[in-house]
């Protein structure tokens, strides 16, 4: 089967108002891969996967994203787009004021979902995959932070998106609760969803394998493992 290509970047460079952050960013990503942005901090990791949402807009070079020409993205094209992309943070960015079950109903509803069954059906499906079934009616306050980090990622995947962006995602949680974070998400990438995450957890990139790309000199170069 042909591998289908998501993103697809040439020679891109990435701003931060008038500070070039990356340059001449050749990077491509096929469905189903696991791929690593690594690199010290203020290299750009978390710039370049803003790019791809557009919350950073692309002036220099060739960038595509699930099809979308992200020079010529038009405002009202970013919603389409972020639709089927899943985006998790390291702080984790639960509505606080309500329930795990509503946090993730909210979402369907401002992403046009109307039938009231397909929507508990959904929820379902997204806190069995993330194994959060039964914390469905718990306050995100209640939660530990590697169960809210779980119920993010089952929020980023209400939409069955092609392409999960994880920035630092293990970044406020304890060495054991973030493997099983990175465990989970490898575990969605081998149901067909591509991942990218940034990260300064070297231990985690060495357990669970995946392509490995940094930024560095204002360069992203592959390399083979952390150690390059
Ligand atoms: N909102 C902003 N406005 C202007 N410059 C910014 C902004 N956010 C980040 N920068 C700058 O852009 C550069 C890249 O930052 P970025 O957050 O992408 O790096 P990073 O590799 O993800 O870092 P970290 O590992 O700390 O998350 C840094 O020099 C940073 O100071």
């Amino acid at each position: 089967m042909e591998e289908k290509l998501l993103v697809q970047y040439n020679k891109v460079e990435v701003c931060r108002k008038e500070l070039i952050v990356l340059k001449e960013v050749d990077f491509k990503l096929y469905a189903g891969e696991f791929v690593y942005f690594i690199g010290r901090v203020g290299t750009g990791k978390s710039s370049l996967l803003k790019t791809m949402y557009a919350d950073i807009p692309i002036l220099e070079g060739e960038a595509s994203v699930l099809g979308y020409n992200m020079k010529m993205l038009k405002r009202k094209d970013i919603p389409m787009l972020r639709r089927q992309i899943g985006i998790v943070f390291q702080d984790f960015q639960l509505l606080t004021d309500r329930s795990v079950n509503e946090n993730l109903e909210f979402v369907l509803k401002a992403t046009g979902w109307k039938d009231k069954a397909d929507i508990a059906e959904r929820v379902e499906q997204v806190l069995v995959q993330v194994g959060m079934q039964k914390k469905a009616y718990k306050m995100p306050h209640e939660l530990s932070g590697g169960e809210q980090q779980r119920i993010v990622i089952a929020r980023a995947l209400l939409n069955s998106p092609q392409i999960i962006l994880a920035d630092e995602p293990t970044g406020n949680l304890d060495p054991q609760t973030g493997q099983q974070i990175v465990s989970l998400l490898h575990s969605i990438c081998q149901t067909g969803t591509a991942v990218i995450m940034t990260t300064h957890n070297h231990h985690l990139v060495d357990e669970f394998p995946g392509r490995i790309l940094k930024c560095e000199n204002k360069k992203l170069v592959e390399v083979n493992n952390t150690k390059d």
